[in-house]
């Protein structure tokens, strides 16, 4: 006993007083033990515990005994842009795990910078202008329907747009990937796996967690996890498989879905059938739960902001006759793209620090000097919540990102992140984004019909957000 005393304190000591970032400020209890860093990011809030972490201790904060946040606009460029004059920061093993079991390797956790540029090659082809054109019909297509849903299920009374938004980036999302929609908007019914999709967002959380306070634990994980969780997790990996599965027997197709161009490199990337699932599950949940997010978002916001929504409203109807008019190419004007920018920064769908390795020798991030093997991110949330990049950052105000003598600091929010681990789907989103909102604010008028909903308060961050119900009052517009 005395000698389990004796190692404990002296570790704390070291990693308070000797260890490599022992110049950095932060809580004690996150400095000597991994235990803060695994409590924080399971208990949904994280979101808020970085931010006051950072209005405590500034714009660097060591939340855990390896690990430090920054919440300074000048940290992305180090942190996420390769530079000739030293080496790339990789992304952190210990955050995009990989294994056998759950966690296949994909796009996204590839971890060596060469490996990740063929793979991200071969799918850039599904991202191009020219694919990009095509797209634009299926969201189109179900950009529609979404809004005769919409009109005939709000004259029962209020709907909850959260499931909207799912059913729509869902649907949109399984249509490119795999030329299956989910079926969600026709049926007006959020599809089985959606559902659990929704609930293994926090597995991620988990794995994390875990991982860090023991690699060794972590091989035993599901003991340590609400069994939920874990079912949700196994059964959205086992979903992936069969849909993957699913799509190769249909062999080649007319339209080119994301998987005919990952099928025709299978060979030359050496993907096996686990990585393929792995492939399915992450483009699935990068590609619909973040627009989702967004889109539900900037819905409460709208009408939380009266002033902004009564501009947009002018703006969007008085450009178009109806709604059939409205394509990603006419919805392009500034204050439309201002209310998304906006969006995107008040609610980056990601609101978490994407975490890095520091190369061995070290690195300088946002002007100081971070030892080798450090684990360093910007957090999302923090720094676009900073006051010192934006003035009254709690308030939805698109006007700052037209306004040419506005002094915030724009580039500080960055929510498809910069460099070669950016997103993909990028234009994708922003196609989706401007299709969806311009039609929906063309063709309704909405207010929120749960005055409560505090949306800061009541939505919940694991890796990516967990939502509130968002009901509303929806009510056609009576000119058209
Ligand atoms: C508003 C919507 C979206 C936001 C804010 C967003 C944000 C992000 C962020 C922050 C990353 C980096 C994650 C990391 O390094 O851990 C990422 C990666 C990625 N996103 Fe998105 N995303 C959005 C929509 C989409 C869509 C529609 C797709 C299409 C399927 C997509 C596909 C991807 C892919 C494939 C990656 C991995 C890129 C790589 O590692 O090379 N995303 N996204």
């Amino acid at each position: 006993m005395l000698q389990i005393i004796f190692y404990v304190s002296a570790h704390a000591i070291y990693n308070i007083y000797f260890h490599p970032l022992a110049k950095f400020p932060g809580p004690k209890l996150a400095v000597i033990s991994n235990i803060f860093y695994a409590r924080t990011v399971v208990s949904g809030n994280s979101v808020k515990t970085m931010k006051a972490l950072h209005e405590k201790y500034g714009d660097v904060v060591r939340w855990s005994p390896d690990e430090l946040s920054f919440s300074s606009a000048a940290a992305w460029k180090d942190i996420y842009l390769p530079q000739k004059s030293r080496e790339i920061f990789l992304k952190d093993p210990k955050f995009y795990v990989i294994d056998d079991e759950l966690r296949a390797k994909q796009i996204a956790n590839i971890l060596d910078p060469e490996e990740h540029e063929r793979a991200r090659k071969v799918l850039s082809h599904a991202f191009s202008p020219k694919a990009l054109l095509e797209q634009e019909d299926i969201v189109l297509k179900y950009a529609n329907m979404l809004m005769i849903a919409i009109q005939e299920e709000s004259r029962k009374g209020p709907i909850n747009f959260i499931d909207y938004y799912n059913w729509v980036t869902f649907d949109v999302l399984g249509e490119l990937a795999f030329s299956e929609a989910f079926g969600s908007v026709r049926n007006r019914k959020t599809d089985s796996w959606i559902a659990t999709i929704l609930q293994a967002i926090k597995f991620g959380a988990y794995d994390s967690a875990i991982f860090r306070l023991s690699p060794r634990v972590w091989k035993i994980m599901p003991y340590f996890i609400p069994s939920k969780i874990t079912t949700e997790a196994l059964n959205h990996v086992n979903q992936s498989k069969a849909k993957i599965l699913a799509r190769m027997e249909k062999g080649d197709l007319e339209r080119r879905d994301f998987c005919s161009y990952l099928f025709e490199k299978k060979e030359e990337l050496g993907l096996t059938d686990w990585n393929l699932a792995g492939y399915a599950n992450v483009l699935i949940m990068a590609g619909s739960e973040t627009s989702a997010a967004l889109l539900s978002a900037l819905t409460y916001y709208l009408c939380k902001t009266p002033e902004v929504y009564q501009r947009l409203k002018v703006e969007v109807r008085g450009r178009f006759e109806t709604a059939d008019e409205i394509t990603s190419q006419r919805a392009t004007f500034p204050y439309l793209t201002a209310v998304i920018q906006e969006a995107l920064r008040i609610f980056p769908p990601s609101p978490i620090a994407p975490p890095r390795i520091t190369p061995k020798d070290g690195g300088i991030v946002a002007g100081v000097f971070v030892p080798g093997g450090t684990t360093v991110g910007v957090h999302m949330w923090s720094v676009t919540h900073n006051p010192n990049n934006f003035k009254d950052p709690y308030a939805f105000r698109p006007e700052r990102w037209l306004d040419p003598n506005c002094t915030d600091n724009l580039s500080a929010s960055q929510p498809f992140l910069i460099g070669p681990r950016a997103c993909m789907g990028q234009n994708m989103a922003w196609m989706e984004l401007r299709i969806l909102i311009a039609k929906l604010v063309f063709l309704f008028d909405f207010e929120l019909a749960d005055n409560d909903l505090d949306w800061d308060r009541d939505c919940a961050c694991f890796r990516l957000w967990q939502r509130p119900d968002l009901w509303t009052k929806v009510t056609m517009r009576e000119d058209l």
